[in-house]
């Protein structure tokens, strides 16, 4: 189990400050998610904690900044499922998964029945064995992101990063993929550090929503704390309409112009 802790960081790209001041804590063992207006700087901040771009501030895993760590140790630690990772040419499905092994694998070594037995068991899990044999190049989108899903849970490592890790999902993949994650983060302790657009989801999902608009943090809490009509549509300029459902969940509606939030019944 590791917990995360991110103080005071910053991002600057092309002289731009895209990340702001941030801080936040994650415990070991809880979910946080990152929501926010498309550029608030979501991909940039998970970047940075996953030691992919440069930041000011401070960064670090159970008090080890990530910027001391080798390349190899980080990848033992931190798992990440970028929004949108690149498709090498002629791997196949089985070779891209292994891929989330080689943290594990000795320099100029193989791969141990050990590391086939994980990749083989997340190809069950993510319904991808029928596919293994086939090239990434030539997978549907949602197919695709599966198989970055069970690459980046290959890796075993006690954080898991996940930047809009079912915007190509169908529902029910969707929360197949979701429900498979929060499993392993109440059974194995993942701590989890995400960035979703579905509003109803991130709440379903997360322990603590960040509100993040032009690289900084607007509100903090629970569902209830941060996806109100008020901050919604202060800062994404949507009309929602937002009920609770009866387990006491938080459900988001887009309302249409001119449509009153009766039109839409529901359950609050
Ligand atoms: N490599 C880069 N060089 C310069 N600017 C960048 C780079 N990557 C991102 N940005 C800018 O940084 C800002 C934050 O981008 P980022 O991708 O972190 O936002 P986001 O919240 O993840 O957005 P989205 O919801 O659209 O995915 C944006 O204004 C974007 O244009």
């Amino acid at each position: 189990m590791t917990a995360l802790t991110v103080d005071a960081v910053g991002v600057t790209l092309l002289e731009r400050r895209v990340v702001d001041g941030v801080s936040l804590a994650v415990p070991a063992g809880t979910w946080l998610t990152l929501v926010g207006p498309n550029g608030a700087g979501k991909s940039t901040l998970l970047r940075a904690v996953s030691g992919a771009v440069a930041f000011d501030g401070s960064i670090a895993f159970d008090g080890v900044e990530v910027a001391r760590l080798r390349s190899r140790d980080r990848a033992r630690l931190v798992a990440v499922v970028p929004q949108d990772p690149a498709r090498p040419e002629g791997m196949t499905v089985l070779d891209y998964v292994l891929l989330g092994r080689t943290p594990y694998i000795p320099y100029l070594g193989t791969e141990s029945a050990e590391d086939l037995a994980v990749a083989g068991e997340l190809l069950d899990t993510l319904e991808l064995r029928a596919l293994s044999g086939r090239l990434v190049t030539e997978l549907s989108g949602g197919e695709f992101q599966r198989t970055v899903l069970a690459r980046a849970l290959a890796q075993q490592a006690p954080v898991l990063l996940l930047d809009e890790p079912t915007s190509s999902l169908d529902l029910g993949h969707a929360q197949q993929v979701l429900e498979l994650v929060d499993e392993l983060r109440a059974s194995r302790g993942l701590t989890v550090v995400s960035a979703l657009h579905d509003l109803t989801t991130a709440g379903q999902f997360a322990d603590h929503l960040v509100l993040l608009v032009d690289g900084r943090v607007v509100a903090q809490g629970s569902a209830q704390e941060v996806l109100t009509e008020d901050l919604i549509s202060a800062h994404y300029g949507a009309r929602v309409r937002v009920l609770t459902d009866p387990q006491g969940g938080v459900v988001v509606v887009p309302l249409r112009p001119g449509r009153s939030a009766r039109d839409i019944g529901g359950v609050a």
